[in-house]
């Protein structure tokens, strides 16, 4: 009898559930289980091989239910354009979802990454903008900054005197100095490095999709001594002493007027609002969740794009080669490469677009959010869907690019050897830093970044495989999984030319 009563309760539930749940005009997708949608279905650590798959079978918009959410995942350039830069849509589909993360280490969705969509966030999202344009490609000051640290960088490879090495410490140090100069002025010591490290490994666990799913539906777990729980607390753990040292130690020495980063750009701007008796707009925990926007989108982004494209490269040398040719034309070797010099480098600039096609290594970015229901190609997205944008398959997609897991700067060049122009179809199709009202607010800091470091690599060094051993395999198929891929550790040469 019990099981009768049992079995009438489940059903009438799950009829409940998917009639609460249903959506008008099913996109096509993935079967989908009670409770549970797709989620037993899908490789939850390398999410952008299973979306992939379906994605061939389902096309280029598809429902993809995970537990009680319509998660809608878009896999082509012009459909991402559509939805996220167009009118009509994009003013609806550029919102950040509910996460676990925004909710509890963004504080409530502040800053810029996980803010939802109004006018807060377009206010910080501007400030954000103009302070990396003027502290991230125009400033004289961390323009010579950035070449100290690029001079250190050359000096320690030149010390290992062609030595095998791992380029990751040795970067992943390079490029939190640089972030310390962004944000203060001056590079950070061990420790602090050691620091942002810290809180990057664990923001990123905690970012992946089974870790985040499972502490948005049950948060209470994040007290109890599991590995989540554990990986929650040393994360806010780093956050506090983050906290401690950029913003308490930073506002106690800040002197108004003064700009020693973007640290002080902000109070320079709070202590303006304060003066015009605006005191509710720019708060203290704005300011430091601007902090974390910077080093959590900043480094791991930049570090792993790095050792994506090095490793890369290691295994196309003619590249390296080319564009060693283009550098000597172009910089000689009396100076170092700089920023003017991008323009009059398309070969660089190509294998920098087609490295960072090729792997793709933030895979499906950061999720959208729906704020009201809208038709988008015939299927109806209701209100608080989640969007995907699936720039793993946008990128290896055969229709656009022919042969997509081909490494082939070459495809970016005209046949005299100039860039494509921007409005031509393969550029339109490189989405790598997103597309719209949310597009990544970095992208010219990190491809200049990229360009410098590569440039100024190639100009002082060649690069060999490594003496001991072998290097992994470059393409992104076998690349460590997680929201921003890596490869295998290795080992490379770096010997002088
Ligand atoms: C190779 C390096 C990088 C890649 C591949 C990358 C990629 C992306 C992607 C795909 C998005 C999501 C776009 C969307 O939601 O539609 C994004 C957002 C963002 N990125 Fe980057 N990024 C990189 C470096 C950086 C750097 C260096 C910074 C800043 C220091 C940065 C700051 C941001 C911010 C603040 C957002 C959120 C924008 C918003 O929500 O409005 N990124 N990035």
């Amino acid at each position: 009898m019990l099981e009768i009563w049992l079995s009438v309760i489940l059903v009438t539930l799950y009829v409940l559930y998917s009639y609460i749940t249903r959506v008008k005009n099913n996109a096509p997708g993935p079967s989908n289980w009670p409770v549970f949608g797709c989620l037993f279905q899908l490789e939850s650590s390398r999410l952008h091989i299973s979306l992939d798959r379906w994605a061939k079978k389902f096309g280029p918009l598809m429902l993809c239910k995970m537990g009680s959410t319509n998660v809608y995942v878009i896999s082509c350039p012009r459909l991402m354009k559509k939805a996220f830069a167009e009118k009509g849509y994009s003013d609806i589909l550029n919102d950040r979802p509910d996460t676990f993360i925004a909710k509890y280490i963004m504080d409530d969705s502040k800053g810029v990454i996980f803010g939802k969509y109004g006018l807060t966030f377009t206010r910080m999202r501007k400030i954000m903008y103009n302070g990396l344009k003027m502290y991230g490609v125009g400033v004289q000051q961390f323009e010579t900054m950035a070449h100290k640290e690029l001079d250190k960088l050359v000096q320690s490879i030149s010390d290992l005197e062609g030595k095998d090495f791992d380029p990751k410490p040795i970067l992943s140090r390079s490029l939190a100095n640089l972030i310390g100069i962004l944000l203060t002025g001056s590079m950070v010591d061990e420790s602090d490095a050691d620091l942002i490290w810290e809180y990057n490994k664990n923001f990123n666990d905690t970012f992946e999709l089974s870790t985040e799913f499972i502490l948005y539906a049950f948060p209470f777990l994040r007290f109890i001594p599991v590995e989540m729980g554990r990986t929650y607390r040393r994360l806010m753990e780093a956050k506090k002493q983050l906290q401690d040292k950029f913003f308490i130690l930073h506002k106690e020495t800040y002197v108004p007027g003064h700009k020693r980063g973007l640290i002080d750009v902000l109070f320079n701007l709070q202590s303006q609002d304060e003066s015009n008796g605006d005191t509710q707009w720019l708060t203290d925990s704005q300011i430091k969740a601007f902090i974390q926007d910077i080093i959590v989108a900043g480094l791991l982004t930049t570090r792993n794009g790095l050792l994506c494209i090095l490793l890369v490269l290691l295994h196309h040398h003619d590249s390296v080669e080319r564009m060693y040719e283009e550098i000597v034309d172009v910089v000689g070797l009396e100076r170092s490469p700089s920023l003017k010099d991008r323009p009059t480098m398309p070969y660089t600039e190509a294998v920098i677009m087609e490295a960072l096609r090729y792997v793709t290594h933030a895979p499906l970015g950061v999720p959208h959010g729906a704020m009201e229901d809208v038709e988008l190609e015939g299927y109806i997205i209701p209100k608080g869907s989640k969007l995907i944008t699936n720039y793993w398959t946008a990128h290896h997609d055969p229709a656009i690019w022919g042969d997509p897991w081909m490494f082939r700067p070459d495809r970016f060049l005209d046949v005299n050897g100039e860039l494509l122009p921007p409005e031509h179809t393969l550029r339109q199709s490189l989405v790598t830093f997103g597309t719209g009202k949310r597009v990544c607010v970095g992208e010219n800091l990190a491809k200049s970044r990229i360009f410098l470091y590569l440039t100024t690599l190639i100009q002082k060094f060649d690069f060999r495989l490594p003496k001991e051993g072998t290097v992994p395999s470059d393409d992104p198929r076998t690349f460590l999984p997680g929201a921003l891929l890596r490869p295998q550790d290795y080992m490379m040469r770096l010997t002088v030319r």
